[in-house]
């Protein structure tokens, strides 16, 4: 066991280790611990490149990703340290349901997008994305663990990763990076929906030939997501979306255009609803350390679960919050985490069990591994003799477009031996604690989030100088089916991105995304733009609708806008006459155009798509330098 941690059981193994649920000795805090498997560690250019990664990797502090406390390497194991999710993995939960629904794929796709957004922001490639490693709570919120750890298949030459997952440039070239996981990403989305990944295959070389020659299979995916799936598995990776926040960004547009403003809410409820049928396979809902009758607890837990009355939509998610609560506060035996976040604790145990050198501990111990760091309270920054000099991470966020596919090394880290083995086996600790005095990233029971507090990410556009303002809210004032007008409001001067999709949904199937814009707004807090688009044909007799969606980034408070129109359908000539129908060039503003607030400024240019500024109330005033149209998609 790793020394200061105490092992509570095994979790599970897999091709890369195993996964113990273990107890952080000075707080109590529950944490899991992987030991990587022998394979790894004989890969030499795996482990170089999983050292230098693990300097950033404790840096990285995103609620979807699953925080790496620490790294500790002896002559024999090798060890993470991570943050415990108390949920399943998404394989179990394909395994147990078949599927999901379309919404709660979709919000399992963002979870790992913007997990992916916020590794890739600082130059870590995931390498494995796959069901195994997107970790779903009771809350349906899902993180993703393992970053940086592919085992090789077992077959000679075969790139490292999952075949099922693996981009057509893995294949070739074995070009691990962002492309490669925004692939493995749309591969968890198909099977998601599917039930299996896109291609399957007897053997290696016939999956090989799927991914890198057969068309996306399309036709079996519902119609709103057919957009996302043709670019995120498109063979060439510079075909896919440039940045996993770009493809959120659209996965946001389109799942709001095909399945309305509450499809996330509703895709979480039923991501909750399949975990918390699992909730005898969180790894606190049968921990052993809970005392007698904490099997039979968490048993009549899942009796509560599983019986639970078909609660109306908008109570699902308070109801699954309740359950992950009930689960954690039984196996807790009766003492919650505190506060937000997954800082997890056991109930108090008597002191001699959590005493370093015990029996239990000292047998788990690696042989020859010194315990130097067992004594060392979060939030004190202990030198720590173990850890070669030089091997501290400073280095700064990669700056955003700075990707390459090597090893992601900060700048500035000559860690060339870092693993140091040495007579006595001192565990060599790669800790993300910051030089700064609040010590290592240990889980503590009052530092919900462990370690040193991190400046927020800085998102694209901004140049990376000044902060993006809040956006307070976004709004579609009037929407007639092929002009209406949209307002943003923001908390300062910009720079907001807004992006304008538009829809059209034939009867009752699916809206697609017909065409897309964004703008860049700056220099005022309030802009209204009139927008146009000429939404086509409608065949007689038939019923179209036409649909605007606004969103930003910063995402407004109000969250993406909606709205929908009917398009006018000419009448059908009689049978006998031979005349063609009428097309609606321009379909008159509808009365069903939903107004959300009145429209106050809709004096804009005749035609296009024009932002006009707002600097004083009622005073107006045009920006055209600040306009910055780009059509996508
Ligand atoms: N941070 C964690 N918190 C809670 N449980 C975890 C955590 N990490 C892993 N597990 C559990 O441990 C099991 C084994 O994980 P591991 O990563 O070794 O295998 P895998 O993901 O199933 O396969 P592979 O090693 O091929 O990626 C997982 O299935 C999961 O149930």
């Amino acid at each position: 066991m790793v020394p200061g941690y105490r092992e509570v059981r095994q979790l599970g193994a897999g091709r890369t280790g195993r996964v113990f649920l273990a107890t952080y000795q000075a707080t109590g805090a529950y944490v899991a611990i992987k030991y990587l498997s022998a394979t790894l560690r004989r890969d030499a250019e795996f482990m170089d490149r999983f050292r230098t990664a693990t300097h950033t990797l404790v840096e990285i502090d995103d609620p979807r990703v699953v925080r790496c406390y620490e790294y500790v390497e002896t002559r024999s194991r090798a060890a993470v340290v991570m943050e415990l999710v108390d949920g399943v993995p998404l394989r179990a939960l394909l395994d147990e349901h078949g599927r999901t629904s379309p919404e709660a794929a979709l919000a399992l796709l963002k979870d790992a997008l913007l997990a992916l957004a916020a590794a890739h922001g600082k130059g870590v490639a995931h390498r494995d994305v796959t069901p195994g490693n997107l970790l779903v709570q009771a809350d349906g919120a899902a993180k993703l663990a393992d970053f940086g750890v592919a085992v090789h298949p077992e077959e000679p030459g075969a790139p490292a990763g999952s075949p099922p997952y693996m981009a057509p440039e893995l294949w070739t070239r074995g070009l691990a990076g962002p492309p490669a996981d925004l692939y493995a990403a749309a591969c968890v989305l198909f099977e998601s929906v599917r039930g299996r990944p896109p291609y399957r295959a007897d053997d290696l070389p016939a999956l090989r030939d799927g991914h890198l020659a057969e068309p996306v299979p399309l036709e079996v995916v519902p119609d709103a997501l057919r957009d996302l799936l043709r670019r995120g598995l498109a063979k060439d990776p510079a075909s896919r979306y440039a940045s996993a926040e770009e493809f959120a960004a659209e996965l946001e547009e389109d799942a709001a255009a095909g399945y309305g403003e509450d499809w996330e809410k509703r895709g979480r409820r039923h991501l909750a609803e399949q975990a918390t049928a699992l909730a005898l396979r969180f790894p606190l809902a049968a921990t052993g350390q809970d005392g007698p009758g904490a099997g039979r607890r968490a048993a009549r837990t899942r009796e509560r679960v599983l019986a639970l009355p078909r609660l109306p939509p908008h109570l699902w998610i308070a109801a699954a919050t309740v359950v992950a609560a009930a689960v954690a506060l039984v196996a807790s035996g009766g003492r919650l985490p505190p506060g937000p976040g997954t800082i997890l604790l056991p109930q108090p145990e008597p002191s001699s069990q959590r005493e370093p050198g015990t029996g239990d501990e000292a047998g788990a111990r690696p042989p020859g591994s010194r315990d130097t760091a067992s004594a060392r309270p979060p939030g004190r920054q202990d030198p720590d003799p173990a850890r070669p000099p030089g091997t501290r991470d400073t280095a700064p966020a990669r700056p955003p477009g700075a990707w390459d596919t090597a090893p992601a090394r900060p700048p500035g880290t000559q860690d060339t031996a870092p693993s140091r083995p040495d007579a006595t086996e001192a565990p060599t600790r790669r800790p993300g604690a910051s030089p700064s005095a609040t010590g290592p990233a240990h889980p503590s029971p009052t530092s919900p989030v462990p370690g040193t507090p991190r400046p927020s990410s800085t998102p694209p556009g901004s140049g990376g100088a000044v902060p993006p303002p809040a956006v307070r809210s976004a709004g579609i004032l009037r929407w007639s089916g092929s002009a209406g007008t949209v307002r943003v409001v923001a908390d300062g001067p910009g720079p907001v991105r807004v992006r304008v999709a538009y829809t059209r949904r034939e009867g009752d199937a699916p809206a697609t995304t017909v065409r897309r814009e964004e703008l860049t707004l700056h220099g005022d807090t309030a802009y209204t733009a009139d927008v146009r688009y000429e939404p086509g044909d409608v065949p007689c007799g038939t019923v179209a609708y036409a649909g605007i969606v606004v969103m930003t980034e910063p995402a407004a408070a109000n969250g993406p806008q909606v709205s929908e129109a009917p398009l006018t359908t000419p009448t059908c000539p009689p049978p006998t006459t031979a005349a063609p129908a009428t097309s609606p060039q321009a379909a008159p503003a509808s009365p069903q155009a939903t107004p959300a607030e009145t429209p106050s400024a809709s004096s804009g240019p005749d035609a296009g798509t024009s932002w006009w500024g707002q600097q004083d109330a009622g005073t107006w005033r045009r920006h055209p330098n600040h306009l910055n149209v780009g059509f996508f998609g």
